[in-house]
């Protein structure tokens, strides 16, 4: 596929393909989700990136990059290893000073520039020595919230995360799946503005990650972020990312930026159907066929140096 047409093509086809999802069966009546998902898109954080370079040891792995999210938006940062996924994540999270150039956040709510910000690492960072519960308190605790506060919001947590009764057991007494979500709710717990993720299902085998992914997606639409996570998997970032930022190493490269034309679908699908209904979404043809496009993309921008076409 080359240029302006084969993009177009692909449109139409994923316009159809979306066209024949029937997700009516699926609807729960109920949303799935309470109010404050209507006021999602417009809270968050937005960032601005300009004339980004960080380096390692160094050797600089990102170069000159300039980049824009608005609030509410899932980045995705894809590409072959070593191409400087986890360096930009960093970078962007403030964790990695940068040689040159500038990371902005704004929250859209306040408008402060450092807005609050939870981070899931790939092995979690869960503290083995404080019970279920006693890490769900910790961000609350380091804010000093009320205890009062700290216990309702624990509480309600739990339940959020389906670990009622298990409050009182160490993580080490968790199953992955149990661990993971627990991972999430202690990043969620304290309603940060953005959510930064690396690689936080890689270790699960496929179906407990599929699980995760929509539970994920659950628990964003019920509280106000901008996330960006690493993954090596096309498709988690297809069914997760508003935006997929595709990269390349040897020199660093952006391969482009791309809108998930299905981001729309899988958000009215949970809204309306749960999990159930995100499932029908994954195992569609306009699923299968955006994360095929996006493959071949970044094959061919891998080949050509960069991508110019619109993509999908
Ligand atoms: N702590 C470090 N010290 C020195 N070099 C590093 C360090 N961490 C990463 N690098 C180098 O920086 C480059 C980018 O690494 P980075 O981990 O950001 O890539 P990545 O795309 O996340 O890789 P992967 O997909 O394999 O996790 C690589 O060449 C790597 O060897």
């Amino acid at each position: 596929m080359k240029g302006k047409n084969a993009a177009s093509n692909v449109q139409v086809e994923l316009q159809q393909a979306l066209d024949a999802i029937d997700l009516s069966a699926l609807a729960a009546g109920d949303s799935v989700v309470d109010k404050q998902a209507g006021d999602a898109a417009a809270s968050g954080a937005s960032l601005d990136v300009r004339g980004l370079c960080a380096s390692r040891s160094g050797e600089t792995v990102i170069e000159n990059l300039d980049l824009k999210l608005p609030a509410g938006a899932s980045l995705a940062l894809v590409g072959e290893s070593g191409c400087g996924k986890s360096t930009l994540l960093e970078s962007l999270a403030g964790l990695l000073k940068p040689t040159a150039g500038s990371v902005r956040w704004t929250s859209s709510l306040t408008g402060a520039r450092v807005p609050k910000a939870a981070f899931v690492w790939q092995n979690l960072g869960l503290f083995p020595w404080k019970t279920v519960e006693e890490n769900l308190a910790l961000p609350l605790r380091l804010e000093n919230r009320p205890s009062t506060e700290i216990s309702s919001r624990v509480a309600a947590m739990l339940d959020e995360l389906g670990l009622c009764g298990l409050q009182k057991r160490y993580p080490q007494a968790l199953s992955g799946g149990q661990r993971q979500r627990l991972a999430l709710g202690r990043a969620l717990v304290a309603d940060p503005q953005i959510l930064f993720l690396d690689e936080p299902f890689s270790a699960l085998d496929a179906l407990r990650r599929e699980h995760l992914q929509e539970f994920l997606i659950l628990m964003r639409l019920r509280r106000v972020v901008t996330s960006v996570f690493v993954t090596h998997d096309i498709a988690e970032a297809v069914f997760l990312a508003s935006h997929i930022l595709m990269l390349a190493a040897h020199p660093f490269r952006v391969l482009g930026l791309v809108r998930n034309p299905l981001r729309g679908a899988l958000d009215a699908a949970a809204r309306a159907g749960g999990m159930d209904a995100l499932r029908a979404i994954r195992e569609s043809d306009a699923f299968a066929l955006a994360a095929r496009e996006l493959h071949a993309a970044l094959r061919r921008g891998q080949r050509q140096g960069q991508v110019n076409e619109a993509l999908l």
